[in-house]
């Protein structure tokens, strides 16, 4: 797979610049058909880039329902949304100083609060967010403030209560209200059918962890050596249906709740095995547990691959 392009524009000589997201580098290759791509690229071009960053901090009028190209969520695994809309902040491809000198005069007095789900995972990641901000401001005042949202609240079926944005309404709400400064999201919770919230953007993207799928089984038997009929606890409608396509012979049953909640219904014996993301594993410090990785690339011979969900981890 080719790199994640954030930015794709043509000089006048008609040479293709790109720049990559996550090498956060450019390739700049001969002229070539735009709709392609990798052109042949040279890695590097340091004026490109700088010329890149200025034209984007300059041009760049983001607003809800602006999303570029090259912006697509797909490969960030969380998300902070800011209120901030008159001049855009370009967290992916410029230097961190922007949104320092900006954090440092707006904070100088006054905490920056943060909103985030009151999960483990979701606070180790809040967490992920808030390492990062003291890296770059040191000092800085900031405040997590646990936000408990309508499908934490609801334990039953996820699909009754209408789609995944209940997973962030509610710290979005109070972002648009003003008590918190900056939301947290998991990137794959935030809604990618309909326009973010209004008065919200996306503000930074963490770097995306490992995207596998694991699987945790109680007796250390791998998904293949499980018996016909051994229950299988998992929610995702993509993990249902791969697990179907694999295993037909295995009993799915529905899991709710955290990661931590999950592992202890596997501990209580509700499952002989369960599925989750690996990521998410290792930043609750329980990825010791992962009984078999499972593979995202097909061989021949062997059974299908596992596809991550866009956005995971
Ligand atoms: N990506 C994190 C995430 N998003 C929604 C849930 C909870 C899933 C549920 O309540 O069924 C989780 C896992 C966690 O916070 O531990």
């Amino acid at each position: 797979m080719g790199p994640l392009i954030t930015e794709r524009w043509t000089d006048a000589e008609g040479t293709v610049h790109l720049v990559a997201f996550r090498q956060q580098v450019t390739l700049c290759g001969d002229p070539v058909d735009p709709n392609v791509e990798a052109p042949t690229a040279r890695v590097g071009c340091e004026d490109c880039v700088k010329a890149s960053i200025a034209d984007y901090a300059a041009n760049h009028r983001c607003g809800p329902e602006c999303r570029e190209p090259g912006e697509s969520p797909v490969s960030a695994c969380g998300t902070i949304h800011t209120t901030r809309r008159e001049e855009q902040i370009p967290t992916m491809t410029a230097p961190s100083g922007v949104m320092t000198d900006e954090l440092r005069q707006r904070f100088a007095d006054v905490p920056l609060r943060i909103g985030t789900r009151t999960t483990p995972l979701a606070k180790a990641q809040t967490q992920c967010v808030v390492a990062q901000i003291e890296q770059r401001v040191p000092g800085l005042p900031i405040e997590t403030i646990g936000i408990e949202t309508s499908a934490d609240l609801w334990t039953g079926d996820l699909s009754l209560l209408g789609g995944k944005g209940n997973f962030t309404k509610e710290i979005d709400r109070s972002l648009i209200s003003g008590r918190i400064d900056i939301a947290v999201h998991s990137m794959k919770d935030v809604p990618g059918d309909v326009p973010l919230p209004r008065g919200t953007e996306f503000g930074a993207y963490l770097l995306r962890g490992d995207v596998h799928d694991v699987v945790i089984s109680r007796d250390g038997r791998p998904l293949a050596d499980l018996p016909a009929g051994a229950k299988i606890g998992t929610s995702a409608v993509r993990r249902h249906a791969q697990l179907g396509l694999y295993r037909p012979d295995l009993i799915i049953e529905r899991v709710r709740g955290s990661v931590n909640r999950r592992i202890n219904k596997l501990d209580d014996g509700e499952y002989d095995a369960i599925l989750l993301a690996r990521a998410g594993l290792e930043r609750v410090g329980l990825d010791h547990r992962i009984t078999e990785v499972l593979p995202t690339t097909w061989a021949d011979g062997e059974p299908p691959p596992w596809f991550p969900p866009s956005a995971q981890p």
